[in-house]
């Protein structure tokens, strides 16, 4: 079967009282890669976490569905088991458990028992792969982000990306706090993943990013839903000219950071 579809139709989304997503919809199939900009604050990483079900994030309506299946009826680990992947603006750091292990433990949690990644067979395409990335294969025996900077925190989420092959993708600012080649080293890492089999959304501030890894649709989320969606063009004309067309198009007056309004 070609590709997954995640399809995400009127979510709300709420943390600690206060309503974050107001009603989204979206679908991500394989083989598009999709782009979701907007102003800080206004639910980029809530929606992500959201789907991926992190627990502090109450979602009070709507639904979100991987080729017809309720994501939000299963466990995080299902979620992942599903074909589901989320790098994370923040990864955490994890003492005692290195990359490798924490790479071999994932890749083998989302297969059957009797088809466990032989360990040949991982080494090399962990080697494969960390080559990809121009990553020092030092990275391998360190403890899962301690001590990395913040863009070997992103080439290793994007390790993960490449090791797990998920079959939908959310990347959370991955081009935050990356030099100019590791952005282009990232992006290669993620055009390589490009396939039919392949969905992915992209969260990000900057058209930048989208000249590396060029986005089917770009999509402009304000005040908890998407207001405005394009193609690469739209990403292009927001680097030029900032969100307040948007805005005065939709007759929003004042975006405000943290605080829940009525559109
Ligand atoms: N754990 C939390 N507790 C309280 N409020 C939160 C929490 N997490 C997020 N929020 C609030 O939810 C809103 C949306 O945050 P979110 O991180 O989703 O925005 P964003 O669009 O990803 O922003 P940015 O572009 O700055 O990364 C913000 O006002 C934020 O303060």
């Amino acid at each position: 079967m070609a590709g997954s579809t995640l399809k995400i139709q009127d979510l709300h989304v709420e943390i600690e009282g206060n309503e974050i997503i107001k009603g989204l919809d979206l679908q991500i199939s394989g083989g598009e890669i999709h782009a979701i900009m907007g102003p800080n604050g206004t639910g980029k990483s809530t929606l992500a976490s959201a789907i991926m079900g992190h627990p502090s994030f109450e979602i009070t309506q709507g639904s979100v569905e991987l080729d017809g299946e309720d994501v939000l009826e299963m466990e995080v680990d299902e979620r992942a088991r599903a074909g589901m992947f989320l790098a994370m603006q923040y990864p955490s750091e994890v003492t005692g458990v290195t990359t490798s292990d924490f790479l071999r433990t994932s890749i083998n949690a989302n297969r059957e028992e009797g088809d466990q990644i032989p360990l040949m067979k991982f080494i090399k395409k962990m080697d494969k792969q960390m080559a990809t990335l121009d990553m020092d294969e030092s990275f391998s025996t360190r403890y899962l982000n301690e001590g990395f900077s913040g863009g070997e925190k992103k080439r290793n989420e994007i390790l993960q990306l490449l090791m797990l092959e998920p079959k939908i993708a959310i990347l959370d600012e991955v081009d935050s706090g990356l030099d100019i080649d590791a952005l282009k080293v990232v992006s290669n890492g993620v055009n390589s993943m490009r396939s039919d089999d392949f969905g992915c959304l992209i969260i990000t501030h900057y058209q930048r990013l989208l000249n590396y890894i060029e986005p089917d649709y770009v999509h402009v989320i304000m005040q908890g839903r998407i207001v405005k969606s394009g193609d690469a063009a739209l990403a292009q004309r927001l680097e030029n000219e900032g969100y307040d067309w948007i805005k005065e198009e939709l007759g929003i007056e004042d975006e405000r950071v943290g605080q829940s309004q009525e559109a």
